[in-house]
């Protein structure tokens, strides 16, 4: 049988008496497109911190690609390309020493520019990223997580900011990271391309996973209509929509973590 690429036993991380998540329980497959997706605060974020380990878990466990986050991290960080929600560039530095700094770290052979290509960037190999758009600024961070053929790409929002271009470029990596074998986890708030690109869906809700499927097998369990779109599943499963930015009051009893960085 072939290792899943993430799997999480009873993940739970709270911050003081906010718990973040839940008791999460997730397997994605290896070679599948798994779309995480929630409402704000739901916890996705964090998920994917501690899948990093950028922050470390209050309970529960998770290996990724069979290494586990906390004991074999720099192997790990070798085999996942990351997306971040947010990256801030250095302004001063081109898109190509962006990527140089990763191939270099990532001790790859990959060619800048041809990453920078693929991505849109091939008039702006050599531009400051203080320069960027926003949507600049994201295909370059896509560009990063592409070095070095990474086994799992984890993307976070990777739709922010993007022109119909950039999603349909977005659409294209990962068809073709899939291709070559990848398995691409992300998640989005941009719904309507979450059904294009998805093999399975989970549904992230106060921290835990109300549901997890195809976008077929939702329509048909919750009783949707034959072309209900994946805004239908999520409304449906989530319907009193983004946490209160309180904690909930859950673990009073609790002793929890302080707050910590990673991505937002
Ligand atoms: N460093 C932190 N300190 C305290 N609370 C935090 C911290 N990070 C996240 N939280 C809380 O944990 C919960 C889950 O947040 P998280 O960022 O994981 O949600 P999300 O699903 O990624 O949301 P969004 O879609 O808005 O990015 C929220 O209630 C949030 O306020």
């Amino acid at each position: 049988m072939t290792t899943p690429a993430i799997e999480t036993d009873g993940l739970t991380k709270r911050y003081g008496s906010t718990v973040a998540l839940d008791g999460l329980d997730l397997t994605v497959e290896s070679g599948e497109v798994y779309g995480f997706l929630g409402p704000n605060g739901a916890g996705k974020s964090t998920t994917i911190n501690l899948l990093l380990n950028y922050v470390r878990p209050t309970d529960g466990s998770a290996t990724v690609l069979g290494l586990d986050p906390w004991d074999d991290v720099v192997a790990l960080h070798d085999r996942v390309g990351i997306l971040p929600d947010r990256y801030d560039t250095y302004d001063d530095l081109s898109a190509r020493r962006h990527l140089r700094l990763v191939i270099d770290t990532k001790r790859s052979d990959d060619d800048p520019e041809a990453l920078l290509t693929r991505v849109g960037l091939s008039d702006a190999v050599d531009r400051p990223a203080g320069e960027f758009s926003q949507g600049m600024e994201q295909r370059l961070a896509l560009a990063m997580a592409l070095v070095g053929d990474p086994d799992l790409l984890i993307l976070d929002e990777p739709f922010t900011g993007l022109d119909p271009h950039g999603v349909a470029l977005v659409r294209d990596v990962v068809a073709e990271e899939t291709d070559r074998g990848a398995t691409v986890f992300f998640s989005s708030h941009v719904l309507g391309q979450v059904e294009l690109v998805c093999d399975r869906l989970g549904i992230l809700h106060h921290g835990t996973l109300v549901d997890e499927g195809t976008l077929a097998g939702f329509r048909e369990r919750l009783d949707l209509d034959a072309d209900a779109a994946v805004e239908d599943v999520f409304v449906e499963l989530t319907e009193d929509g983004v946490r209160s930015a309180a904690p909930r009051d859950e673990s009073a009893s609790i002793a929890g973590d302080a707050p910590e960085g990673g991505v937002q």
